[in-house]
């Protein structure tokens, strides 16, 4: 079976709320696919559709080419966290991901092998009801991992966790990626994904804001920015500007420097005898950019919200 996730022209309304509007996207075998928007942009919305769990108004969301309504064994097509909460409180860890794995025709020496795969060894005899936040993700996760499923599906997985928790989590996907599956973790922080995801699909509103590999994001937001350190800064600012840049002094020493590339910015102040003590292009964080991205959906948010109240 194919590994991926396919979501075209999925539309999701609730009385007047459009939660999901016209989105497409593909999540590819092989990385991790990041799916990010503000709260409220649909992303929930749109993978309860993907698990049949909400019955979309127009459009489809397809596992491996099929709906998930019309998987078998579907818990060995598509691996899923939607909600951590969602086990018993009484129901002790491995006695959970037990009667999962019988309900599924599953073999018990499973349950073992996601128990270790998730890190939950010294945790599995005791009962889900006094899981710190943590331990309930690790215990969701290893149910996803059951049916050693090809397509992955996370909501939210590093939410409230510690920066141990994130590393480990960021780390568990990248290597489920590498082994060819693909893989949807959903988040409202952009920074929760730095260093984590290769590719990210920005909703906003429903809609597709971006659909993106990350190193593309992140060179499309840097903008072709120089930062220039100079004592001569009068001088470095009517050089490049005649150099056809856009200077803006943005320090004693320091130049900002747009439309030039750093060996063209080098070039015209040699050329001007023009000394400078440091030069380096400016990359933008994946914040700078989901930032720049976001902005236009979460004022409309802001602006809603104020006409609600
Ligand atoms: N069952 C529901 N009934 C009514 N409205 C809903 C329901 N589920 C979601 N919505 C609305 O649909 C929109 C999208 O919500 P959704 O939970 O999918 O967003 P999200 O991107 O997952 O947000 P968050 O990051 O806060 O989890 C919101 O306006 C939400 O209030």
């Amino acid at each position: 079976m194919e590994a991926t996730i396919e979501v075209r022209a999925l539309r999701k309304t609730y009385g007047p709320t459009v939660a999901v509007d016209d989105l497409s996207f593909t999540v590819a075998p092989g990385q991790v696919t990041g799916f990010v928007g503000p709260n409220g942009a649909g992303k929930s919305t749109t993978m309860r559709m993907i698990m049949g769990l909400d019955r979309p108004d127009g459009g489809s969301a397809l596992i491996g080419g099929k709906p998930y309504r019309s998987l078998r064994a579907p818990l060995c097509r598509i691996g899923a966290m939607l909600d951590a909460s969602a086990v018993h409180p009484a129901r002790r860890a491995r006695d959970h991901l037990r009667w999962l794995a019988q309900a599924n025709g599953l073999p018990a020496r499973r349950v073992d092998e996601v128990i270790d795969l998730a890190g939950l060894a010294s945790a599995a005899g005791r009962r889900a009801g006094g899981f710190s936040l943590g331990m309930r993700q690790r215990l969701g996760i290893a149910a996803a991992l059951l049916g050693d499923p090809p397509v992955l599906m996370f909501d939210e997985p590093v939410n409230g966790l510690d920066p141990e928790g994130i590393t480990w989590i960021r780390a568990l996907l990248r290597s489920l990626a590498a082994e060819g599956r693909a893989v949807l973790m959903s988040s409202h922080l952009m920074s929760e994904l730095e260093g984590g995801a290769d590719h990210l699909v920005v909703i906003g509103r429903g809609r597709l804001i971006a659909d993106t590999a990350v190193g593309e994001l992140l060179k499309a937001a840097s903008g072709d920015r120089v930062e220039l350190r100079t004592a001569q800064r009068q001088d470095a600012m009517a050089v490049l500007a005649r150099a056809g840049a856009t200077v803006s002094a943005s320090g004693p020493d320091e130049v900002t420097v747009a439309g030039l590339t750093a060996e063209r910015v080098i070039a015209a102040l040699n050329g001007a005898g023009v000394g400078f003590t440091g030069i380096s292009e400016h990359r933008a964080t994946l914040e700078e950019a989901y930032m720049e991205l976001t902005r236009d959906a979460v004022e409309f948010q802001g602006v809603a919200g104020r006409e609600a109240r």
